[in-house]
Order: C-alpha cells, then sequence, then structure tokens
C-alpha cells in the first residue's frame, strides 16, 4: 500500500503534466513542494477527527437545506424557468433574424436636420415634408417626388428614437453576425450629431457601446469585447488609439493595410485592438480616438470632420456554438460630409480633403450599384473605405445606412443625390423586382414576426421576474437558518469565495459585474438592478468623460492632451479635466486655416499645477512593439501571429500611451513640473525644466513662467506648495524632436540653484537624481536640509525636505557657477557632448554653404569666384 502511495507521488509529476497538458510550469522544485504537502496531509481517521463542530453541523445543516422539500421545489422550478428562458432566447434570436432578412440587410433611415438659427432668420425655407416612412421633396413647378425608408426621423426626433431603430441590430450582434452602422450624407446634415451626440443627447457609439455591453452582461455567455478605431484621412487609414506624429523626429506609427482572412473576413494589420472590460473602459477609448479625430472649420459646417470615422467593437464568445461565428465585429462609421467645391469654397488642404472624401463615397457608391444590380464583379478594391466595410456589406450582415438630410433649399440638389443613394442601397437585397403581391406578403409577415418578437420579449421578461422571485425565495430559506446555526462567517466566506472565483470565470465587467457573474444566469442581478444597488459602472465619471465635446474651435488647436487626476487611489484617467470652453465663433472664420485640427482637450483646464513623469520613449515604442508581436495560443497548441496589435488590458494601454506615471517595474528618468497662474487664485507657478508650450493656455487666462528667484520675490512658499500638490495632475508629454534631444543633454548635466534668505545655495534632491557622478560631487558639497526654507521654524531638519543646501565657500568644479543676481536660475551646464559638437558642425556647415550661397547670387561668380579660379 505504501510503496503504491509512493510510485503515485513518484508519477505526480507525470499527472500532473497529462492533465495540464503544460509541461513547462511544472518543475521539479515544484513536484517536490506537492509531494510535501501530500505527506504532512493528516491520516484519513485524524482528518475526520480534526472537522471542528461547525464544520459537521454546516454539512449536516446544509444536508438538511438540501434535503428541504421547499427548497427543492424551488430548485426544480428554477431549473424549468431556466431551460425555459434559453428556449425563449433561441426563438427571439431566430425571429430577429427572419425579420432583418426580410426587412433587407440593408436597412436605411432618413434623418433630416432641423432648421438651424441662421436658416430660420434667413430666406431658406424648408423643401421637405416626411411621415413615418416617406420623404416628399416639393420641386420646383408644384412637383414632388417621393422617397421610402425603413424609418424617417422627422427635425424633432430624439437621439433616442433613432437609437431605437438601431437597437435590433446589436442583438444580431452578440449573436454572431458581422454589422455595420453608418452615417451618411451631405457635410452639415447631423451625421456627427446622430453618432457621437452631445454631452445631453449621446449619439448612437456611446449607446451601442452601452447597449452591447448590457447585453453582454444579460447573456448566459461570457463575451470579450474588444475596441478599435481608425479614419481615413486623405485616403490613408490612420489608428485613432495611436498618437500621430506631430513632429518631423516623432515615431511613425505602424503601418496599417487591409487583408482578406479566410477566417476572420477584413483584417487591418498592425491596428490596435484593445480589450474593454466594461462599458466605461470602451468608452475611455472612444474619448481618446475622438482626440485625434481630424476636423476643422468649413464654409459649411464649423465643425467638419475632414475624414471617415470608424469604430470597431469585436466581439468574441467561445463557449456558444448556435453563435454565428466565434469571433465577430460592428463597425460605426461616421463619414465624413459629401460637399461641392463650389459651395463650401474650399482651397488648399480644406479642397483635398473635401476631394478625397467625395472619391471615396463615390467608390461607396458605385460598390453599392454593383450589389444592387447583382453584378458579378463588385468594385471593393477601389478605395480603403470599401475595403474595410467589404464584409460589413456582404450577405450575412446586417447593415444600417442613416442618410441625413438638410430641410434648405438651397441644399435641394445634395439632398436628392443623398436620397438616390440612399434609395439604391435600400434595394440591395430587397430587390426592386418584387413583384406588388411579393412586397405585400412581405410587409404582412414583418408586421406578424413583430409581434412574434414583442410576445417574445414579454414572455421573457416574466419568466426573468419569476426567477427572480425564486431566487429571493430561495435566498431567504437558506440565509436565516444558517444565522441560527451561527455560520454567518462560512456563509459570506462561501459567497466570497464565489465572487473571487467568478472574477476569473467572466470576462464581462470585470469590476461591476464581478459579485454576481460567478453565479447562474438567472441569479445574476440585471442591469438595472446593479445601478439600483450603486454597482452599475457607469457612474457619474461616466457621464463626465463623455462630456468631453470632440469637436473644438480650430483655434483651440493644440499640442498637449488631457490632464488625468490622480486620486488618492491611484492615477485615473477617468478624471479627465474636461469643461468646454465657450466658443468664440466670432473668431472662427478667421482662425480658419489650412490646417486640420487634431481635437484634442489641452484648453479644457482649471488645473492649477501640471506635472509629468518622463518615461523612456524608447521604451514605450518597444513595448509597444513587444505588443504588436503579440502570440495567440490556440486551444490546439498552435500558435499564430495576430494580425493586428491586440492589447488585453485597457488600463496598460491607457497607461502606455499617456505617459502616466509607472506603476510597477516601469523605469522614468526624471520630473518636469509645470505650473501655471490662474487669474482668481494667483497661484505661483514653478517650473523646473524646459517650457511645455501649450498652445492655448493664454486663451484661458493661464501664464506660465519660470519663478524668479523665489526668495527675493517671496514666493518661496509657492515653490513648496505646488511640491505639495504635485500629485494632483498629470498631463502628457509632447514627443521629443531633435532640439529636445540637445536640451536634454545639457538638462541631464544642469542643475537648479535655488537661493534662501541667508543666501545660502539650494540645491533640489530631485536634480541629484539620475546622474550618478554629478550627485555624487553635489552630495559631497551639500549639507542636508536648508536651514529656513519658508522663515518658517519648522521641521528644518526634516530629512525629507526637497532641498539640499549647499556648504558655504565650496566651490562646483565640473561647472560653470554663474552667479549673477540678476539671474533667476543659476545653472551648472558642460557643452561637450555628442549632440552639441555635431549641432556645431552643422551650424557651421549650414553656414557656410548660406555664404557661398550669398556671394553666387550677389554675382560674384563671373568676378570673385572666376578671379580666384585664374
Ligand atoms: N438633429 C439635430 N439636432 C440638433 N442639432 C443638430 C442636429 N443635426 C445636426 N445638428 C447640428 O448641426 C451642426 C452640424 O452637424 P454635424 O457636425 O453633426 O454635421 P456633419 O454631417 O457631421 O458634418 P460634416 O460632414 O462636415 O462633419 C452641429 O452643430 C450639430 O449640433
Amino acid at each position: 500500500m505504501a510503496t503504491d502511495s509512493q510510485r503515485s507521488i513518484r508519477n505526480l509529476a507525470g499527472t500532473i503534466h497529462s492533465l495540464l497538458g503544460v509541461k513547462a510550469h511544472v518543475t521539479s522544485t515544484w513536484v517536490k513542494s506537492v509531494c510535501d504537502i501530500i505527506k504532512n496531509l493528516p491520516s484519513e481517521a485524524s482528518s475526520k477527527r480534526s472537522i471542528p463542530a461547525d464544520s459537521e453541523r454546516t454539512l449536516s445543516h446544509n444536508h438538511g437545506v438540501d434535503q428541504d422539500p421547499d427548497v427543492l421545489k424551488i430548485r426544480d422550478e428554477l431549473a424549468a424557468l431556466t431551460s425555459h428562458i434559453n428556449q425563449l432566447n433561441i426563438q427571439r434570436r431566430e425571429v430577429l433574424n427572419e425579420f432583418l432578412d426580410l426587412k433587407g440587410n440593408i436597412r436605411v433611415f432618413c434623418r433630416i436636420r432641423p432648421m438651424g438659427m441662421m436658416e430660420n432668420f434667413g430666406r431658406s425655407r424648408p423643401v421637405l415634408d416626411s411621415d413615418s416612412n416617406k420623404i416628399i421633396l416639393k420641386l420646383a413647378d408644384n412637383k414632388s417626388k417621393s422617397y421610402s425608408f425603413d424609418k424617417v426621423f422627422h427635425p424633432g426626433s430624439s437621439q433616442e428614437e433613432v437609437f431605437s431603430e438601431v437597437e435590433p441590430v446589436i442583438k444580431s450582434v452578440l449573436d454572431g453576425y458581422n454589422a455595420c452602422i453608418f452615417a451618411y450624407g451631405q457635410t452639415g446634415t447631423g451625421k456627427t450629431f446622430t453618432m457621437e451626440g452631445t454631452p445631453d443627447s449621446r449619439g448612437v457609439v456611446h449607446r451601442t457601446i452601452e447597449a452591447l455591453f448590457e447585453q453582454a452582461a444579460d447573456s448566459n455567455h461570457a463575451f470579450v469585447i474588444s475596441f478599435s478605431m481608425v479614419e481615413i484621412y486623405l485616403g490613408n487609414l490612420k489608428d485613432l488609439l495611436v498618437s500621430q506624429p506631430i513632429k518631423p523626429t516623432d515615431p511613425m506609427p505602424p503601418c496599417l493595410s487591409i487583408r482578406t482572412d479566410p477566417k476572420r473576413g477584413v483584417e487591418i494589420d498592425n491596428l490596435v485592438s484593445i480589450q474593454a472590460n466594461d462599458f466605461n473602459q470602451a468608452l475611455r477609448l472612444y474619448r481618446l480616438g475622438c482626440r485625434y479625430r481630424s476636423t476643422a472649420s468649413t464654409y459649411s459646417n464649423i465643425t467638419s470632420s475632414r475624414s471617415h470615422c470608424m469604430i470597431r467593437l469585436s466581439i468574441t464568445c467561445f463557449d456558444a456554438p448556435e453563435r454565428q461565428r466565434e469571433t465577430n465585429k460592428i463597425w460605426l462609421v461616421d463619414l465624413g460630409g459629401s460637399e461641392r467645391v463650389l459651395k463650401t469654397k474650399a482651397s488648399g488642404r480644406r479642397l483635398d480633403e473635401g476631394k478625397a472624401i467625395n472619391m471615396s463615397l463615390s467608390a461607396l457608391g458605385s460598390v453599392i450599384n454593383a450589389l444592387q444590380r447583382k453584378k458579378g464583379h463588385v468594385p471593393y478594391r477601389n478605395t480603403k473605405l470599401t475595403q474595410v466595410l467589404k464584409d460589413s456589406l456582404a450577405e450575412d450582415s446586417k447593415t444600417l445606412m442613416l442618410v441625413h438630410v438638410s430641410p434648405k433649399e438651397e441644399d435641394l440638389c445634395e439632398t436628392v443625390c443623398s436620397l438616390n443613394f440612399a434609395t439604391r442601397a435600400k434595394s440591395i437585397h430587397l430587390g426592386n423586382d418584387d413583384s406588388v403581391e411579393v412586397r405585400e406578403q412581405k410587409q404582412v409577415a414583418l408586421v406578424n414576426l413583430q409581434q412574434r418578437m414583442k410576445e417574445i420579449e414579454d414572455e421573457r421578461l416574466c419568466t426573468r421576474r419569476d426567477i427572480k422571485k425564486l431566487n429571493d425565495k430561495l435566498e431567504n430559506l437558506s440565509k436565516p437558518a444558517l444565522c441560527s446555526e451561527g455560520l454567518q462567517t462560512s456563509y459570506l466566506s462561501m459567497k466570497e469565495a464565489q465572487l473571487n472565483s467568478k472574477v476569473t470565470i467572466n470576462n464581462i465587467g470585470a469590476a461591476a459585474t464581478a459579485p454576481s457573474s460567478g453565479m447562474p444566469r438567472f441569479m445574476r442581478p440585471t442591469v438595472s438592478s446593479r445601478r439600483k444597488n450603486g454597482l452599475h459602472h457607469q457612474t457619474s465619471e461616466g457621464r463626465d468623460q463623455f462630456s468631453t465635446k470632440r469637436r473644438k474651435p480650430p483655434s483651440h488647436r493644440a499640442k498637449s492632451v488631457n490632464f488625468p487626476v490622480k486620486n488618492n487611489s491611484g492615477y485615473n484617467s477617468e478624471h479627465s479635466i474636461s469643461r468646454n470652453s465657450c466658443f468664440d465663433g466670432l473668431n472662427i472664420k478667421s482662425i480658419a486655416d489650412n490646417e486640420t485640427e487634431y481635437s484634442q482637450d489641452t484648453f479644457e483646464c482649471d488645473v492649477k499645477i501640471g506635472f509629468f513623469q518622463e518615461q523612456e520613449k524608447a521604451q514605450q515604442t518597444s513595448c509597444q512593439r513587444a505588443q504588436c508581436r503579440e502570440i495567440e495560443k490556440h486551444g490546439n497548441g498552435n500558435t499564430e501571429k495576430l494580425s493586428s496589435t491586440k492589447f488585453s488590458k485597457v488600463d496598460i494601454w491607457l497607461r502606455l500611451h499617456k505617459n502616466e506615471p509607472p506603476i510597477n517595474g516601469d523605469t522614468h528618468r526624471s520630473k518636469r513640473v509645470l505650473a501655471f497662474t490662474l487669474p482668481e487664485k494667483k497661484l505661483t507657478c514653478y517650473e523646473r525644466s524646459k517650457a511645455v508650450i501649450l498652445q492655448d493656455e493664454k486663451r484661458h487666462g493661464l501664464t506660465r513662467k519660470r519663478i524668479p528667484n523665489p526668495v527675493k520675490s517671496g514666493k518661496l512658499l509657492d515653490v513648496r506648495e505646488t511640491e505639495r500638490s504635485i500629485s494632483e495632475v498629470v498631463i502628457d508629454k509632447p514627443p521629443k524632436m531633435l532640439k529636445d534631444l540637445f536640451d536634454e543633454e545639457l538638462r541631464s548635466d544642469s542643475i537648479n540653484l535655488l537661493h534662501n534668505p541667508d543666501g545660502q545655495t539650494m540645491i533640489r534632491k530631485e536634480d541629484l537624481v539620475g546622474d550618478s557622478s554629478m550627485s555624487e560631487v553635489l552630495e559631497s558639497c551639500c549639507q542636508e536640509t536648508p536651514s529656513d526654507l519658508d522663515g518658517e521654524d519648522h521641521e528644518s531638519k526634516d530629512l525629507t525636505a526637497p532641498f539640499l543646501c549647499l556648504r558655504k565657500g565650496v566651490r562646483l568644479q565640473r561647472a560653470l557657477f554663474m552667479d549673477s543676481p540678476k539671474q533667476n536660475d543659476i545653472s551648472l551646464r558642460q557643452n561637450t557632448g555628442m549632440y552639441t559638437i555635431l549641432k556645431q558642425k552643422i551650424q557651421i556647415i549650414c553656414a557656410s554653404a548660406l555664404l557661398g550661397l550669398g556671394f553666387y547670387d550677389l554675382g560674384f561668380q563671373h568676378d570673385f569666384f572666376n578671379s580666384l579660379m585664374l
């Protein structure tokens, strides 16, 4: 017997190998420690004896509860209801699909933009009439033309109404179908308003993401949802989750190319795709992407999109064989507006952008024409837009087109074009060739299906209510019994264990759904119950996040990004400070120029102090690259290189992307402190190193300056205040330029010195970090703690004080010591670095070349140089 057990322990490694199928992690030490544990286990008899009385009672009690006829009855009922709701889910899916198929794979809605203030006061008159499915165009000579669509939204329609028509598609997406929702129309007709919305009336993107996460959490499957955002600008794909190069020396983002994967359909190589665990995370990513969208002011629209913006949500579900496919996607597309050059009076870059948009829209039109006429060849390859949308316009995908029109008379031509385009799209799968009889039959079938769907939904709702009631009943039956036995603790720990295990089981809504996802589906709280219990992930933060409107007048073009706030629990970019500044409508036109705005939030701040950590760019990019090469392991053990960059955690991505402070293990070199003087607070500024240019500071009353000699100006206290407040706000670092590299070299050898009232020279301790040789020299010259930093008698011996005092009479050997009374900053500099020499040489070469050219231009080539030659 003993030998048997010894043998089985010896074979343990092999058994574990075969069970896990992973040999790499099972080391001999690990096996030994498992053996030790097994050896030290008490014998069967003793273990029986050692069971505490409480546990015995628990077991017997649980046994008792299990045997309780009431409990057994409830459990049976629950099982029956669960199976019933599963049946209803399947029925709902089938009916919905039938409904959508009958409606046509491409469904077209039309939204009429309200007449704006300017138009009401102008001579414009509306030329459209509409009912729920029809638009009637009033043409000249009392003629009219009507267009019918799946739904027409009149100018007063709300965002909710629009989304209610979109929602069925989301159900299909969770059923594994590819889908595409796109907004089409003339410039300024409200495409971005529909897709993006405003903080008060959120658009389709926001609602779709929310509904997707809600429905995923509500389903009995675990979904993995990844977020990507891309724009097609001037015919090129641009990843909106990757910061774009601003300066020539900024690293170029990886090239995005489109290819067709037999399994996954259309794929974009190198496109960043980040797994969002909940709605809030997806929203953060969306917000991040919106900042880089290309927008500009045009004659027709002060916040015109100059590109096609495309959001992709990829949905993966491994445990639902009934789904159409394991991974599917939904594209949410805000197309650029079609525009007439004569009308928009565009020139330069605006003109190029307009041309590129029109070209791709006309290519989309060609694709739709070909699909409508059922041509063999569909010209998908003509533009990036049609290439990307190829599999979303295919047979088994659901496409929604939201065509936008203007009611104005002067836009009649564009309105007719848009409506014709939409009509062609609408007829792609419904087929114009259907006879009237067939169409009528379809209409009847649609009404029936709609009715059936409603019935199923109602039944589902009732069943869910019943399940909830039974669940509560069951819990009430077990809970008091446990309490009476004094076993509340073990009950709670059991619950806790459940919660912990569930976090790993369920990928969706890690934080918000955690407390429930380990339970069977019917026991989980619904989205609304979570909201009631305060567990819902969408807190007011979510709203705040969204409240940052993408669009800014071009005057707010800026380089730096947002200001994530550090809270007690760490850095949290969700607290980005974002107040939409009032828009100076009068200035807009004059500022409109050939620059395209990359919407960013720099100016939206009531920030007092900014601070950022300079992370190694190289480290960041290499890290990104490493993730680009992420390998996905499949069940069969094979590995496959993923086509797109995948980040499994949104927080890691955001941290890397925003240069947020490292959490663990990340290295960083130095800190920069920016401080601003706010007019109302008169908070003094302090800036330790080179200025970072924030273009819009002045507009918002922010001024930035180097602190004058802090002691002389009595501002030393403020410096310390600044020190204390550093942790409040984080801002991004602009990318480095060649010039920055020169400066960096100087900076590495430069130390800022300050003076206290005793005339002592002080060095910030922080400055000593990083350059060990310099630190040693300086530390040898320093005495700990300044005698009096702020005139108060407090803690002058505090070793944590941020300053060191130089001992009197010390001479620093490594540098030139400039101690002019007018000079506020005293710097030690060594200008002997490689970059400095290189810079000097380049300057000399440039100067010589310019001199030579100057002489040549002055005509010396004949007299001066020729005479030299002779
Ligand atoms: N249904 C609507 N209700 C209220 N305001 C609207 C509506 N539609 C559009 N607007 C307003 O009209 C203006 C232009 O809208 P928007 O920027 O969405 O147009 P667009 O079609 O996206 O233009 P472009 O193609 O140039 O980007 C915005 O100020 C927007 O708020």
